[in-house]
């Protein structure tokens, strides 16, 4: 999308409200007023010590972007190609499972918030509606499908083809979640998302999974979810099959070590995203920002690569790409918009993201995110 510096009242209009939460600390803030207490922490928390979820917010500060000047920004160009597809900006939505948690309609508002900004959406395996859903409340916005592998690798498979057939254009497969991680916060509250029901969705909508259940009751299918969820036995091996199941471009998400990433290309992988699960599964591990450059130095430049955890403005997805990434996902700041407001308050925390990034971008002397300039980023 090629858009037109206006000034002042473009930006007040897009703020709009007074009243409304501007910063992602305040969203967040609003979002827990909102919330039961259990809910909230389940969505905010990190695994262990939260030592990577405060490491995941101060990466971006350690770096200083040192602007290019007199490059005329007048028209800001924030589209990039992915896959052979353009999209309007450079980020995408990261799939977040169990969205009732956070509003009733759920997955539902979500999409249709970021169909508003033609933003992609990254349904998740454990969403709160069916992935049939979420892509007739999308329409025509763009759609990928987030894995998690199932023991039962047929339900896999199954879900793969629902998400062909629904309309999804990528395959998301996370690596990071072969088993949960160790969640203080829900520990301390004994709470447990999936038993509570709402990530099941994707699974009572399944042929197969429910074929394989002996107990159809409730309690039935929260036990063969929890059975399939957790898959520690995920290798290579099933991802050189995934790709060969599939005509969809596949991404990887989870990655962080160099080493990794030459072995998901080895594999005919497509795209890796960068990321430490938004610090909610190994705890004490690299922020994702620091471990972009060297992965993106093995990658160079021959698939898209794309990092999470811990972008909440526009300028740390502007840093982001300038150490290598291609785009970026955004996760909670969109479930804190979606908790205060339901689609009209994802709406608005997308808009002033992209409003951000946009003034970013021009400040910072890149007027095409395509083409970036020669821009540097400082250690402080
Ligand atoms: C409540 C919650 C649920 C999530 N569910 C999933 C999921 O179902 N699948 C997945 O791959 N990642 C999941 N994630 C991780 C996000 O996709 C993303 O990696 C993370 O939120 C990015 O970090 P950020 O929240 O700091 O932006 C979840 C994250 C949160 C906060
Ligand atoms: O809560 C999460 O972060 C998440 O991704 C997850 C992992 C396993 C089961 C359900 C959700």
């Amino acid at each position: 999308m090629s858009s037109t510096v206006k000034g002042d009242a473009l930006l007040k209009s897009i703020v709009s409200q007074n009243e409304s939460p501007l910063t992602h600390e305040e969203w967040e803030e609003s979002a827990k007023k909102k919330m039961k207490p259990h809910e909230f922490g389940h969505i905010r928390s990190g695994a262990g010590a939260e030592e990577t979820l405060r490491r995941n917010r101060e990466a971006f500060s350690k770096w200083a972007i040192v602007p290019r000047m007199l490059n005329d920004v007048s028209s800001v160009d924030t589209s990039i190609n992915l896959f052979g597809r353009k999209y309007d900006h450079p980020f995408l939505l990261a799939p977040i499972g169990m969205q009732k948690l956070a509003d009733e309609e759920g997955d539902l508002a979500s999409v249709r918030g970021a169909a508003k900004w033609n933003v992609p959406f990254i349904t998740s395996t454990v969403s709160s509606y069916s992935l049939e859903d979420i892509a007739e409340a999308a329409g025509s916005n763009p759609r990928w499908f987030q894995l998690y592998w199932s023991n039962n690798e047929k339900i896999s498979y199954s879900m793969l083809q629902r998400a062909e057939q629904a309309g999804y254009e990528a395959i998301v497969v996370t690596v990071d979640t072969v088993m949960l991680g160790w969640r203080e916060e829900d520990l301390r509250n004994g709470y447990s998302p999936l038993r509570a029901g709402v990530g099941k969705a994707n699974y009572v909508n399944d042929p197969v999974f429910m074929e394989s259940l002996t107990d159809k009751s409730d309690a039935g299918v929260i036990q063969g979810i929890l059975e399939n969820v957790y898959h520690p036995s995920f290798n290579w091996k099933k991802i050189e099959e995934i790709k060969k199941a599939t005509k969809l471009p596949v991404l990887l998400k989870g990655i962080l070590h160099p080493e990794d990433a030459i072995l998901a290309m080895e594999a005919g992988i497509d795209g890796i995203i960068v990321s430490n699960h938004g610090g909610r599964q190994l705890d004490g591990v690299t922020s994702s920002l620091d471990a972009l450059p060297a992965i993106a130095e093995v990658v160079n430049g021959k698939i898209p690569l794309i990092l999470d955890s811990g972008i909440r403005r526009g300028t740390d997805l502007v840093k982001a790409l300038i150490l290598g990434a291609s785009a970026v996902l955004l996760g909670r700041p969109y479930i804190y918009g979606l908790a205060t407001a339901g689609q009209a308050g994802v709406e608005q925390v997308l808009g002033n993201f992209i409003e951000e990034t946009r003034v970013t971008l021009a400040l910072s002397g890149i007027a095409k995110v395509a083409e970036m300039p020669s821009i540097k980023l400082i250690r402080q």
